[in-house]
């Protein structure tokens, strides 16, 4: 399998923070979709910038495309498409006289194919982006990142703030990029059932620490959540739990295969779990 990104043991630390991204470790193979999921403050956006080298890591690798980058390497750099939650372009400039601008940045950037996004995103290239709505410049952001042509795109909640019918028109455009085999998307959210919808893997972060990345399917449909009684929550062995939370009248267990806990104990109900069930069960059940 080859992989668009490669984190390896990436620690970062800031001055007067107590915060500590720790030995964060995840790919992403290409062709697919990363989730990126975790609380606020969890370190998403810490580990997104030391992987653009925005910020400086402590230690640990990052590999673009098989390779370290570097401040120079400007050819790695045009093959990432960023779109971060503020999207912070002058505003005011329209999305034409950006689009000039860019096209002196990038070697790459597709004029016919940024005009084509802006007109399939229903956008007005005349019209200067301060008079854009959130949805709207998030929308031109998601274009100026696509017409670079870029390989891995990573957007760091691309998603929030826009309403259901703009969120699944973008959640298509996403599902498109990566129909390229050599393309792949590193996605924040908060709205995991964006996740649910297109997402390959997921990765959990909570305080800086990787708790596991797995992929979709298996949480939606192997992983599961048993609803137990006092006396089933007895006999359960431990190594069949990843994590359990006391509830008033049940105890909750995440179990990692649903068919398998269901066969060994007969009579315990598993029911599917969303990722926002298992992302909480995970960080706030116990081990
Ligand atoms: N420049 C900085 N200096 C000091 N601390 C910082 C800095 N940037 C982020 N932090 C801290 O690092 C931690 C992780 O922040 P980060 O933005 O990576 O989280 P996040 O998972 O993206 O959160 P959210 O979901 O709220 O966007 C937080 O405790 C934050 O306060």
């Amino acid at each position: 399998m080859t992989y668009s990104l490669e984190i390896d043991h990436l620690t970062k630390t800031y001055p007067n923070s107590n915060f500590r991204l720790d030995n964060v470790s995840f790919s992403i193979p290409r062709g697919t979709i990363m989730g990126f999921v975790g609380e606020n403050g969890a370190g998403k956006t810490t580990t997104m910038n030391a992987v653009l080298n925005t910020i400086k890591k402590d230690s640990g690798t990052v590999k673009l495309f098989g390779r370290e980058m570097d401040d120079k390497d400007t050819d790695i750099r045009e093959q990432i498409g960023v779109v971060f939650d503020a999207a912070n372009f002058p505003e005011v400039l329209t999305p034409l006289k950006l689009s000039k601008v860019m096209a002196s940045i990038y070697k790459k950037w597709d004029q016919p194919f940024f005009v084509e996004t802006v007109e399939r995103f229903k956008l007005d290239m005349g019209k200067k982006i301060k008079q854009y709505s959130r949805g709207m410049k998030m929308k031109l952001a998601l274009a100026v990142a696509l017409s670079h042509r870029p390989q891995l795109l990573i957007l760091d909640e691309a998603t929030s703030g826009l309403d259901p019918i703009v969120r699944d028109e973008i959640l298509g455009v996403f599902l498109e990029f990566v129909e390229d085999e050599n393309h792949s998307i590193l996605m924040s959210s908060h709205i995991t059932s964006d996740l649910e919808k297109i997402a390959d893997y997921i990765t959990f972060i909570h305080q800086g620490k990787i708790l596991l990345t797995e992929k979709k399917d298996a949480l939606i449909y192997d992983y599961g959540i048993a609803r137990c009684k006092a006396e089933q929550f007895q006999i359960i062995d431990r190594e069949d739990m990843l994590a359990y939370k006391k509830r008033d009248y049940q105890i909750d267990v995440l179990v990692e295969d649903r068919k398998a806990f269901e066969r060994k104990y007969g009579g315990v109900v598993v029911d599917m779990g969303s990722i926002d069930e298992i992302m909480l069960l995970l960080i706030k059940g116990e081990q």
